[in-house]
Parts: structure tokens; C-alpha cells; sequence
């Protein structure tokens, strides 16, 4: 399992990432959303090391990245924004080359990398110099040399990035192959492709953690649009039934609830507890959203509050 607890980074006096935890079990396939300069990059260059934490910490199966960098590293794959390419390496020195740095030699070593040229069908330029390949090809040797050694935990950031619809089933199905026996992380961009492969998702929003729910819950997601003078999401949050409370606009909340919970009973009391703290309640009905609407409105509404805290968003 990995286990993110208040990750912090900022560059000079911007922060990147504020305060973000999250776990994940093995076998879980996380994406990780949110628009340019959220701190997608930022949190994966944490976890794989590359970048050095302010505070928090993260740790991989009780292997904590502070205390032994060098075991959790040898956990993990990472298919980097732009991978560190030696551009007159052939595929096959590359990955020969990626594979010593991961430890591995010997027989080992070379049925890791046929293992991976396989898995990411790249046979056909193992000799080719690595200037010489497509942006997709690139790609998928970046693919390659992550999931060399069979890794406990992937962090792909944008793997799909500049492949062809083709390749990127084969991606896909790649991905989740991997997933059978790791962890995978994975940032994008693109809905359809959280919506194909991951289970579960993460929003991020100027480096805070906004939204941390299951695919099957969140596309099945109902809440109440509740307008009403009250300006306090405590009010909402102290109720059976109510994840979180978003206020979109001045008088306008979108109430999301409990999975599987009575939408009903949650409106029923979330009037009556309006009404007997003097707020007015102009209108109250139920809206239904995907996670490509869900993305839109946390990205473009200004509170976000949780049962586990309320933070501007
Ligand atoms: N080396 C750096 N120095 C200063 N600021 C940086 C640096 N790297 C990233 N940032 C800033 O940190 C914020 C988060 O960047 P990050 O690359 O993590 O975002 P992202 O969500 O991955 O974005 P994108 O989708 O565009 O890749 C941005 O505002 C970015 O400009």
C-alpha cells in the first residue's frame, strides 16, 4: 500500500502542493486530475524521488521514502512528463542501460527487458537511435523502462501523451495488465481515459487535494442544489447523509452525498435545519453529474468543504 500524509512543495515562496494525503491499495488503478499547473507533476516527481519533500511523507508497503529512498526506488516505475532520453542510444542500449540502473543483471536482467519490449510491442526499432523515433514510439519506450523489474508501484504522468487512438488502447490495456500486480498512478488530461482505466480519482486544484472518490461512486453521483442565504458549509457537513458542500455561486450549494444514501431524507433535513437557523431556502432540488461535469464545477466554483475539513479550493 502507499501512503501519502501531508505532502508539502514549494518553489521560492509558491506552493505547489499543500498538505495532500492520500493511500493506495495494490491492485488500484488512481488518476490523478486536475488542470495545467495544479501539481500533478509535482506530487509524482515527490513520490518517485526526484524531488525532495518541504514536509509530509510517503511510504510504500512500511518503506518510508525518507528513511530508505533507495529500497522504495527500487519499488517503483516512473514514465517521466519528458523521460531523460539519450538520444543516440538505441531502444535496446536504453533499456539495457535503464534496466543496470534498476538493479537488475544477468539473466534477470534480460528477461526484464524482452519482458517489457513485448509488453510495449517496441520490437520492431530495438535498434533504431532513439532522435529517430515518433513521439508515440518514444513513448512507449518510456512505458518500457518504467515497468522494468516489475514494479510495486507506477507513477505514469500523461502516458497517453502524443499516441495514436490505436496505441492508446493498447496502452490502456497495457496499464491495466500492470495493475493486476501493482499500483499505478497515472495524470491526464482526459476524462475518457479516467473514465476507461482508473478506479478511483483525485482532483487536485492549485496544489490542494479537492476530491478523492471512487469512478463507479462519482459517475453514479447525485447531489442537491440547494439555494439558500446561509454561508456556513458546517451547517450542511454536520448532517447524516452529506459528504460535502460546495458553495458554486453567492446563495447557490452543491450538497454531495453519501453513496447509496436516501437523497430525499438528506433534503428533508437539510430544510428543516435551514429553516430553524433563520437562513431562507429559496430552492432545493437533486442534479445528477459525471465526472467530467464534477471536474468542470470544482475547477471553476471557489469553496470546496469536506466532512474530513473545509479549505478554499
Ligand atoms: N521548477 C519550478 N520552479 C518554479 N515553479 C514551478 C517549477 N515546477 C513547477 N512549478 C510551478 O508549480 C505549479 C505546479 O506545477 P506542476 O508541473 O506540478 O503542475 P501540473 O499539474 O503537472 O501541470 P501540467 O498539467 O501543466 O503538467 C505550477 O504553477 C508551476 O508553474
Amino acid at each position: 500500500m502507499l501512503s501519502v500524509n501531508h505532502l508539502t512543495r514549494s518553489y521560492g515562496s509558491f506552493t505547489a502542493v499543500d498538505d495532500v494525503s492520500f493511500t493506495i491499495k495494490q491492485g488500484e488503478i488512481i488518476g490523478l486530475l486536475g488542470h495545467n499547473g495544479a501539481g500533478k507533476t509535482t506530487i509524482m516527481k515527490m513520490l518517485s524521488g526526484y524531488l525532495e519533500l518541504d514536509s509530509g511523507n510517503v511510504s510504500l508497503d512500511g518503506v518510508s521514502l525518507q528513511d530508505d529512498a533507495k529500497q522504495l526506488q527500487r519499488q517503483l516505475g516512473y514514465l517521466p512528463e519528458s523521460l531523460p532520453v539519450y538520444p543516440d542510444m538505441s531502444v535496446a542500449e536504453y533499456l539495457d542501460y535503464a534496466a543496470k540502473l534498476k538493479g537488475l543483471e544477468g539473466n534477470e536482467k534480460r528477461s526484464e527487458v524482452k519482458r517489457a519490449i513485448k509488453a510495449t510491442d517496441i520490437s520492431a526499432k530495438l535498434l533504431a537511435p532513439i532522435h529517430t523515433l515518433s513521439r508515440g514510439y518514444k513513448q512507449r519506450v518510456g512505458v518500457a523502462q518504467a515497468i522494468l523489474g516489475k514494479p510495486k508501484l507506477l507513477i505514469l504522468d500523461e502516458p497517453t501523451n502524443g499516441l495514436d487512438p490505436e496505441q492508446t488502447q493498447h496502452m490502456r490495456k497495457l496499464i491495466k495488465d500492470i495493475a493486476k500486480h501493482a499500483t499505478v498512478i497515472l495524470s491526464t488530461h482526459i476524462m475518457q481515459e479516467v473514465n476507461a482505466i482508473c478506479d478511483r480519482v483525485l482532483i487536485l486544484k492549485s496544489g490542494k487535494l479537492v476530491l478523492d472518490e471512487k469512478l463507479e461512486a462519482l459517475n453514479n453521483t447525485e447531489h442537491l442544489l440547494v439555494e439558500s442565504n446561509c454561508d456556513d458549509a458546517s451547517l450542511f457537513l454536520r448532517l447524516d447523509g452529506v459528504k460535502t458542500a460546495n458553495q458554486i455561486a453567492k446563495h447557490r450549494w452543491q450538497v454531495y452525498l453519501e453513496h447509496a444514501i436516501d437523497i430525499k431524507t438528506v433534503a428533508s433535513s437539510i430544510s428543516q435545519t435551514l429553516i430553524k437557523n433563520n437562513y431562507a431556502l429559496y430552492a432545493l432540488h437533486n442534479e445528477k453529474r459525471d465526472l467530467e461535469t464534477l471536474f468542470n464545477d470544482i475547477n471553476n466554483n471557489g469553496l470546496s468543504s469536506t466532512k474530513g475539513g473545509a479549505h478554499a479550493a
